[in-house]
Protein backbone atom coordinates (compact mmCIF):
# COMPACT_ATOMS: atom_id res chain seq x y z
CA UNK A 1 0.00 0.00 0.00
CA UNK A 2 1.64 3.37 -1.36
CA UNK A 3 0.80 6.29 0.81
CA UNK A 4 1.16 10.21 0.12
CA UNK A 5 0.34 12.84 3.66
CA UNK A 6 0.73 16.22 1.75
CA UNK A 7 1.89 18.23 4.64
CA UNK A 8 0.89 21.57 3.51
CA UNK A 9 2.20 24.98 4.35
CA UNK A 10 -0.99 27.18 5.98
CA UNK A 11 0.14 30.65 5.83
CA UNK A 12 -2.59 33.52 6.53
CA UNK A 13 -1.24 34.97 3.27
CA UNK A 14 -3.28 32.98 1.08
CA UNK A 15 -6.65 32.97 0.13
CA UNK A 16 -8.35 29.95 1.22
CA UNK A 17 -10.03 29.25 -2.53
CA UNK A 18 -6.25 29.46 -3.66
CA UNK A 19 -5.16 26.81 -0.94
CA UNK A 20 -8.14 24.72 -1.44
CA UNK A 21 -7.05 25.00 -5.20
CA UNK A 22 -3.59 24.13 -4.87
CA UNK A 23 -4.02 21.34 -2.58
CA UNK A 24 -6.89 20.16 -4.78
CA UNK A 25 -4.02 19.94 -7.62
CA UNK A 26 -1.39 18.38 -4.99
CA UNK A 27 -3.82 15.52 -4.54
CA UNK A 28 -4.04 15.01 -8.46
CA UNK A 29 -0.38 14.67 -8.70
CA UNK A 30 -0.68 11.57 -6.46
CA UNK A 31 -2.20 9.72 -9.11
CA UNK A 32 -0.86 5.66 -8.15
CA UNK A 33 -1.17 6.31 -4.26
CA UNK A 34 -3.22 4.52 -2.62
CA UNK A 35 -4.34 6.63 -0.14
CA UNK A 36 -3.34 9.96 0.02
CA UNK A 37 -3.64 12.36 3.57
CA UNK A 38 -4.02 15.13 4.23
CA UNK A 39 -3.90 17.57 7.58
CA UNK A 40 -6.11 19.09 9.80
CA UNK A 41 -8.37 22.42 8.96
CA UNK A 42 -5.57 23.33 6.30
CA UNK A 43 -8.24 25.72 4.97
CA UNK A 44 -7.60 27.86 8.17
CA UNK A 45 -5.17 26.37 9.86
CA UNK A 46 -5.69 25.04 13.13
CA UNK A 47 -4.53 28.08 15.22
CA UNK A 48 -6.70 30.42 13.59
CA UNK A 49 -9.42 30.51 15.89
CA UNK A 50 -10.93 33.51 14.67
CA UNK A 51 -11.34 31.87 11.22
CA UNK A 52 -13.15 29.00 12.44
CA UNK A 53 -16.74 31.08 12.31
CA UNK A 54 -15.94 32.73 8.82
CA UNK A 55 -14.39 29.90 7.16
CA UNK A 56 -17.07 26.95 8.14
CA UNK A 57 -18.71 24.97 5.79
CA UNK A 58 -21.84 22.54 5.44
CA UNK A 59 -20.04 19.25 5.47
CA UNK A 60 -21.31 18.96 1.52
CA UNK A 61 -19.32 22.29 0.63
CA UNK A 62 -16.65 23.64 -1.33
CA UNK A 63 -13.84 21.56 0.40
CA UNK A 64 -15.52 18.80 0.27
CA UNK A 65 -16.93 18.82 -3.17
CA UNK A 66 -12.78 20.16 -4.43
CA UNK A 67 -11.89 16.93 -2.37
CA UNK A 68 -14.32 14.06 -3.57
CA UNK A 69 -13.34 15.68 -7.31
CA UNK A 70 -9.40 15.20 -6.83
CA UNK A 71 -9.83 11.91 -5.02
CA UNK A 72 -11.94 10.55 -8.48
CA UNK A 73 -9.39 12.56 -10.81
CA UNK A 74 -6.34 10.95 -8.95
CA UNK A 75 -8.32 7.24 -8.57
CA UNK A 76 -7.22 7.18 -4.59
CA UNK A 77 -8.76 6.97 -1.01
CA UNK A 78 -8.17 10.72 0.08
CA UNK A 79 -8.38 10.92 3.90
CA UNK A 80 -8.97 14.38 3.23
CA UNK A 81 -7.73 16.30 6.53
CA UNK A 82 -10.29 17.99 8.48
CA UNK A 83 -12.29 21.30 7.97
CA UNK A 84 -14.46 23.91 10.17
CA UNK A 85 -18.14 22.31 9.65
CA UNK A 86 -21.16 24.05 10.59
CA UNK A 87 -23.64 21.77 11.37
CA UNK A 88 -27.34 22.69 10.92
CA UNK A 89 -28.21 23.53 13.88
CA UNK A 90 -25.52 26.18 14.00
CA UNK A 91 -22.45 24.22 15.77
CA UNK A 92 -19.54 24.01 14.73
CA UNK A 93 -17.27 20.90 14.46
CA UNK A 94 -13.69 19.61 13.29
CA UNK A 95 -14.47 17.21 10.87
CA UNK A 96 -12.44 15.15 8.81
CA UNK A 97 -13.38 13.15 5.41
CA UNK A 98 -12.38 10.21 4.03
CA UNK A 99 -13.29 9.70 0.05
CA UNK A 100 -13.35 6.50 -2.13
CA UNK A 101 -11.39 6.48 -5.52
CA UNK A 102 -14.90 7.15 -6.95
CA UNK A 103 -15.13 10.60 -5.26
CA UNK A 104 -17.85 8.85 -2.68
CA UNK A 105 -18.01 9.99 0.78
CA UNK A 106 -16.52 6.97 3.15
CA UNK A 107 -16.38 8.20 6.52
CA UNK A 108 -16.68 11.37 8.32
CA UNK A 109 -14.84 11.72 12.05
CA UNK A 110 -15.54 14.65 14.58
CA UNK A 111 -12.79 15.91 16.25
CA UNK A 112 -13.58 14.46 20.09
CA UNK A 113 -10.69 16.54 22.33
CA UNK A 114 -10.92 19.74 21.06
CA UNK A 115 -7.82 22.18 21.79
CA UNK A 116 -7.36 24.91 23.82
CA UNK A 117 -8.55 24.39 27.61
CA UNK A 118 -10.80 27.44 27.84
CA UNK A 119 -10.18 29.07 24.88
CA UNK A 120 -9.62 28.69 20.93
CA UNK A 121 -11.19 25.21 19.61
CA UNK A 122 -12.13 23.99 22.93
CA UNK A 123 -14.79 26.78 23.30
CA UNK A 124 -16.10 27.73 19.78
CA UNK A 125 -16.43 23.82 18.78
CA UNK A 126 -18.04 21.17 19.33
CA UNK A 127 -17.23 17.79 20.47
CA UNK A 128 -17.56 14.58 18.19
CA UNK A 129 -18.42 11.39 20.63
CA UNK A 130 -18.54 8.92 17.70
CA UNK A 131 -15.41 6.59 16.96
CA UNK A 132 -14.98 6.01 13.70
CA UNK A 133 -13.16 3.59 11.28
CA UNK A 134 -13.18 2.45 7.72
CA UNK A 135 -12.55 -0.76 5.87
CA UNK A 136 -10.01 -0.16 2.84
CA UNK A 137 -8.17 -3.10 0.85
CA UNK A 138 -5.97 -4.71 3.37
CA UNK A 139 -6.50 -2.05 6.13
CA UNK A 140 -8.79 -0.58 8.66
CA UNK A 141 -8.38 2.66 9.15
CA UNK A 142 -9.26 4.40 12.37
CA UNK A 143 -9.79 7.77 12.46
CA UNK A 144 -7.91 10.56 14.93
CA UNK A 145 -7.61 14.10 14.81
CA UNK A 146 -4.03 15.66 16.55
CA UNK A 147 -5.13 16.60 20.25
CA UNK A 148 -6.76 13.01 19.65
CA UNK A 149 -2.96 12.40 19.97
CA UNK A 150 -2.75 12.99 23.71
CA UNK A 151 -5.53 9.93 24.62
CA UNK A 152 -4.44 7.03 24.33
CA UNK A 153 -7.98 5.53 25.16
CA UNK A 154 -9.12 6.50 22.10
CA UNK A 155 -6.55 4.76 19.89
CA UNK A 156 -7.75 1.66 22.41
CA UNK A 157 -11.27 2.04 21.28
CA UNK A 158 -9.92 2.22 17.50
CA UNK A 159 -8.18 -0.50 17.96
CA UNK A 160 -10.84 -2.56 19.41
CA UNK A 161 -13.48 -1.94 16.56
CA UNK A 162 -10.59 -3.39 14.27
CA UNK A 163 -8.59 -0.77 13.20
CA UNK A 164 -5.26 -1.43 11.94
CA UNK A 165 -3.83 1.87 10.53
CA UNK A 166 -4.04 5.42 12.71
CA UNK A 167 -4.51 7.63 10.59
CA UNK A 168 -3.86 11.69 12.64
CA UNK A 169 -3.94 14.85 10.32
CA UNK A 170 -2.89 17.61 12.56
CA UNK A 171 -1.75 21.32 13.15
CA UNK A 172 0.27 20.89 15.66
CA UNK A 173 3.14 23.38 17.02
CA UNK A 174 6.95 23.61 16.46
CA UNK A 175 7.04 24.23 20.06
CA UNK A 176 5.72 20.72 21.03
CA UNK A 177 7.26 18.64 18.55
CA UNK A 178 8.69 16.47 20.78
CA UNK A 179 5.54 15.15 21.99
CA UNK A 180 4.37 14.54 18.50
CA UNK A 181 7.01 12.53 17.25
CA UNK A 182 7.09 10.45 20.76
CA UNK A 183 3.22 10.35 20.93
CA UNK A 184 2.89 8.93 17.39
CA UNK A 185 5.52 6.54 18.36
CA UNK A 186 3.81 5.48 21.42
CA UNK A 187 0.05 4.80 19.43
CA UNK A 188 1.63 2.84 17.14
CA UNK A 189 4.10 0.86 19.47
CA UNK A 190 1.44 0.31 22.29
CA UNK A 191 -1.08 -0.48 19.58
CA UNK A 192 0.37 -2.23 17.21
CA UNK A 193 -0.69 -0.65 14.20
CA UNK A 194 0.41 1.87 11.60
CA UNK A 195 0.68 5.47 12.58
CA UNK A 196 0.22 7.90 9.34
CA UNK A 197 0.26 11.37 10.79
CA UNK A 198 0.35 14.20 8.60
CA UNK A 199 0.55 17.85 10.04
CA UNK A 200 1.00 21.47 8.09
CA UNK A 201 3.71 23.67 7.54
CA UNK A 202 4.21 27.71 7.63
CA UNK A 203 3.01 30.09 10.28
CA UNK A 204 -0.81 31.08 10.59
CA UNK A 205 -1.84 33.30 13.79
CA UNK A 206 1.71 33.33 15.37
CA UNK A 207 2.29 29.81 15.45
CA UNK A 208 5.28 27.92 13.51
CA UNK A 209 4.22 24.96 12.54
CA UNK A 210 5.89 21.80 13.14
CA UNK A 211 5.65 19.66 9.96
CA UNK A 212 7.66 16.78 10.17
CA UNK A 213 4.64 14.64 9.44
CA UNK A 214 5.50 10.39 10.15
CA UNK A 215 5.08 7.14 8.95
CA UNK A 216 5.74 4.78 12.11
CA UNK A 217 5.36 1.00 11.45
CA UNK A 218 3.27 -1.11 14.51
CA UNK A 219 6.56 -1.64 15.53
CA UNK A 220 7.50 1.43 16.37
CA UNK A 221 9.88 2.26 14.05
CA UNK A 222 10.19 5.23 11.71
CA UNK A 223 9.41 4.58 8.48
CA UNK A 224 9.45 7.91 6.98
CA UNK A 225 9.40 12.07 8.73
CA UNK A 226 9.17 14.69 6.87
CA UNK A 227 11.05 18.15 7.54
CA UNK A 228 9.61 21.42 8.33
CA UNK A 229 8.44 22.68 5.09
CA UNK A 230 5.86 22.10 2.17
CA UNK A 231 6.84 18.46 1.47
CA UNK A 232 5.06 14.92 0.06
CA UNK A 233 5.67 12.45 2.19
CA UNK A 234 5.55 8.56 0.15
CA UNK A 235 5.93 5.51 1.80
CA UNK A 236 5.28 2.20 1.25
CA UNK A 237 3.40 -0.32 3.70
CA UNK A 238 3.21 -3.67 4.27
CA UNK A 239 -0.58 -3.94 5.97
CA UNK A 240 0.21 -8.04 6.54
CA UNK A 241 2.70 -6.31 8.97
CA UNK A 242 0.44 -5.56 11.90
CA UNK A 243 -1.35 -9.02 12.04
CA UNK A 244 2.67 -10.54 12.11
CA UNK A 245 3.27 -8.16 14.79
CA UNK A 246 0.30 -8.82 16.72
CA UNK A 247 1.37 -12.70 16.37
CA UNK A 248 4.16 -13.05 17.18
CA UNK A 249 4.39 -10.29 19.88
CA UNK A 250 0.68 -10.41 21.37
CA UNK A 251 0.77 -7.98 24.34
CA UNK A 252 -2.56 -7.14 22.91
CA UNK A 253 -3.89 -10.41 24.41
CA UNK A 254 -2.61 -9.98 27.92
CA UNK A 255 -4.49 -6.43 28.45
CA UNK A 256 -6.65 -6.53 31.84
CA UNK A 257 -9.77 -4.92 31.93
CA UNK A 258 -11.97 -4.00 34.24
CA UNK A 259 -9.61 -3.12 37.21
CA UNK A 260 -10.69 -2.00 40.38
CA UNK A 261 -10.09 1.93 41.95
CA UNK A 262 -7.73 2.19 44.74
CA UNK A 263 -9.49 0.93 47.80
CA UNK A 264 -8.76 4.86 49.64
CA UNK A 265 -11.08 6.25 46.56
CA UNK A 266 -13.94 4.14 47.63
N1 LIG B 1 -4.82 21.49 16.87
C1 LIG B 1 -4.51 20.80 17.94
O1 LIG B 1 -5.21 19.89 18.33
C2 LIG B 1 -3.23 21.19 18.63
C3 LIG B 1 -2.77 20.18 19.64
C4 LIG B 1 -1.53 20.62 20.34
O2 LIG B 1 -0.97 21.68 20.07
C5 LIG B 1 -0.98 19.75 21.39
O3 LIG B 1 -1.61 18.73 21.72
O4 LIG B 1 0.10 20.07 21.91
Amino acid sequence: MRASLIQIAVDEDEPVDSRRRRVAALVREQSGADLVVLPELWTTGAFAFEEFGRAAEPLEGPTYEAMAKAASDAGVWLHAGSLPERDPDGTLYNTSLLFSPSGEPAAAYRKIHRFGFDKGEAVLMGAGRDLVTARLPGTTLGLATCYDLRFPELFRGLVDAGAETLVIPAGWPERRRAHWTLLARARAVENQAFVLACGTAGTHAGVPQAGHSIVVDPWGEVLAEAGPGEEVLTVDLDPAKVGATREQFPALKDRVLGLEAPRSLR
